[in-house]
């Protein structure tokens, strides 16, 4: 059985996610038994344990991919039951490694999507695959903050290595790189929390490195909190504020 960490942070009122005394249940198998942790605005915090700790488990509780058996989560206090379709009008971004990239587009235009909270992508007429993310992004609804953006994403995409793909199809990108296309496109969404499960999957160690520096910039420019799961110890304190390990139980 493997037990969340009760003692590490409380909920507060100025909390933008809270967890509090959170049993999730998967079949026969408690999960996490007891969670409580907070997110502050702007706070960078790790959830960090070995395998089978529950470090997923946390992930799709507060993406709402499953249900506690009891606990509270909340958003900025009030009491929250999060829906995976509606996590971005409330404001909170996650990624799904691999999950929700778009063949057709150019892996630039697959991460400024992101700016847009990952809109519905409209059919492409043939001939016109080129353009539709900038479209998007610079055309139809942030004019004024287009070439900002472009700016940004081409930051985070070269910090993450695949500097080279800017303008490649998404196909050209090897598949164990794709993870790091989601994590520069959600690097990118705006939002008031970005929830990462296991950032590092399929990164070397110096993009890890990168994504760990990208991490901790991400409060600084917009006072977006994160929350992400890693069994990296090392990269957990790089990237975080603060660390709530899961316990094993044992
Ligand atoms: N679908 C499921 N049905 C039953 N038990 C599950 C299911 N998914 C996970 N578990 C169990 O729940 C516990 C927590 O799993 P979870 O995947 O959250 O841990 P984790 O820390 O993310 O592990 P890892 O690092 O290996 O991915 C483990 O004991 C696991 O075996």
């Amino acid at each position: 059985m493997a037990l969340g960490s009760s003692d590490q942070t409380v909920a507060t009122e100025h909390a933008v996610l809270s967890l509090s005394d959170v049993r999730v249940r998967l079949g026969t198998t408690v999960a996490l038994d007891g969670l409580t942790l907070a997110v502050e605005p702007g706070e960078v915090v790790a959830v960090t344990g070995g395998p089978g700790t529950g470090k997923s488990t946390v992930f799709n509780t507060v993406c709402g991919f499953v249900r506690p058996e009891s606990g509270v989560l909340a958003w900025h206090g009030v009491a929250l039951r999060p829906r995976p379709h509606r996590l971005t009008t409330l404001g909170l971004t996650r990624t799904l490694q691999g999950v929700g990239l778009y063949g057709g587009l150019t892996v630039l235009e697959n991460v400024l999507v992101g700016a847009v909270g990952v809109p519905r992508v409209p059919a492409v007429p043939p001939g016109r695959r080129a353009g539709v993310g900038a479209a998007l992004v610079g055309g139809l609804r942030f004019p004024e903050q287009g070439p900002a953006l472009r700016e940004l994403a081409v930051d985070r995409l070269t910090r993450l290595g695949l500097g080279a793909y800017l303008d490649a199809d998404l196909a050209a990108v090897p598949v164990e790189r794709h993870g790091a296309v989601v994590l520069a496109r959600a690097l990118l969404a705006g939002s008031e929390l970005l929830v990462l499960d296991d950032p590092t999957s399929g990164l070397g160690p110096d993009e890890a490195a990168a994504l760990a520096a990208l991490v901790r910039e991400v409060p600084g420019g917009s006072g977006c909190a994160v929350l992400l799961t890693t069994a990296e110890d090392a990269f957990a304190k790089s990237a975080a504020d603060r660390v709530v390990p899961l316990d094993t139980g044992d």
